[in-house]
């Protein structure tokens, strides 16, 4: 693990508190895309490029929307290497893991070209200007709400945050997000016992109270599927291959809960989803690159998941 200081690449531990509880770092760019232009980002066809990594949680919330939106055409897209190590995120020099706008080794060089001076950590998802030249957002959150709200024009398919709903997401995204989405790594960084319990037991909490609700409802905020429930999916679709195992998240597996499993694959069968779930490069990611975790980097062959199994939640 390494961050950026003052443009200069600076290796050092996961950030953590003094009673070894994972501490996630606030992200940088903080820019807007409109429909109207007003931000100086207008929403405009062939303009924007979404650096990911398939194996990222948050980046592949902004991947699934890309998608659900009908927007692959008018939105660019690449993945860095799924392997992140002293160096951060790297492309290749060829292939699907190369950075197809300047040609650079490292996800690094694209946050400096944004900002000389650039200090923080160098995450996933970057959406950037190609106008511009500049990273406009590099916060899943918000980026998923551009998506889905200021490409009315270029976009097709639902809106997954309407406006009747919107507090409710909110908040939902809210709740899910320290116990769950971050849970995960707060249990699996966690370099104190206490710190892991306090993790686990949280996540596991969060988890049973959402299997009740999805035994009366068929998505986290009523019938329709809005952004918290792609929000959520990253999360759990990851759950059995990685937070299982390599982060000790092993209280539950999510195919144990009858509502959640089902709600997975009710999601994975969302037309255009299943193509977003690249599980060797989650596998690989997770087990390789955080060695203090897991030294081997030997990457488990299991579990052996089916996603495609009819989940029976329309009636729900
Ligand atoms: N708040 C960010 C978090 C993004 C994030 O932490 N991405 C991870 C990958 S899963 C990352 O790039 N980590 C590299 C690092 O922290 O150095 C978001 O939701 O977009």
């Amino acid at each position: 693990m390494g961050m950026l200081v003052e443009g200069r690449w600076k290796t050092g531990e996961f950030p953590k508190d003094e009673e070894g509880r994972f501490v996630r770092q606030k992200t940088t760019f903080r820019g807007r895309i409109t429909a109207d232009g007003s931000s100086g980002h207008p929403a405009e066809a062939g303009r924007y490029h979404l650096y990911i990594s398939w194996a990222c949680p948050w980046a592949h919330r902004t991947a699934i929307l890309r998608t659900v939106k009908g927007l692959e055409e008018a939105i660019s897209l690449s993945s860095v290497e799924p392997y992140m190590g002293k160096d951060g995120w790297t492309f290749s020099a060829e292939g699907e893991f190369a950075d197809p706008l300047f040609g650079e080794s490292h996800l690094r060089d694209i946050y400096v070209r944004a900002d000389p001076d650039a200090t923080g950590r160098v995450t996933t998802p970057v959406l950037w200007d190609k106008e511009t030249g500049e990273i406009v957002n590099n916060e899943s959150r918000e980026i998923i709400r551009m998506l889905d709200h200021e490409f009315e024009e270029l976009a097709s398919g639902p809106d997954f945050c309407p406006s009747d709903l919107e507090d409710e997401i909110e908040q939902v995204l809210d709740e899910i997000y320290e116990p769950v989405n971050n849970g995960v790594y707060r249990a699996g960084f966690a370099t104190t016992q206490a710190a892991y319990e306090e993790a686990v037991t949280e996540l596991f909490e969060a988890l049973d109270r959402w299997e009740d609700v999805l035994g009366g409802r068929r998505y986290l905020c009523g019938d329709r599927i809005t952004e918290a429930d792609w929000a959520m999916f990253t999360t759990l679709v990851r759950f059995d291959a990685v937070y299982h195992g390599h982060f000790k998240c092993n209280i539950r597996r999510i195919v144990d809960y009858p509502n959640l499993w089902g709600y997975v694959r009710d999601l994975y069968a969302y037309p255009g989803v299943a193509e977003t779930v690249r599980l060797d490069q989650i596998k690989k990611h997770y087990y390789t690159s955080h060695e203090s975790v897991n030294p081997t980097r030997i990457v488990p062959v299991g579990p052996a998941i089916d996603f495609t199994i009819p989940h029976g939640r329309e009636g729900i």
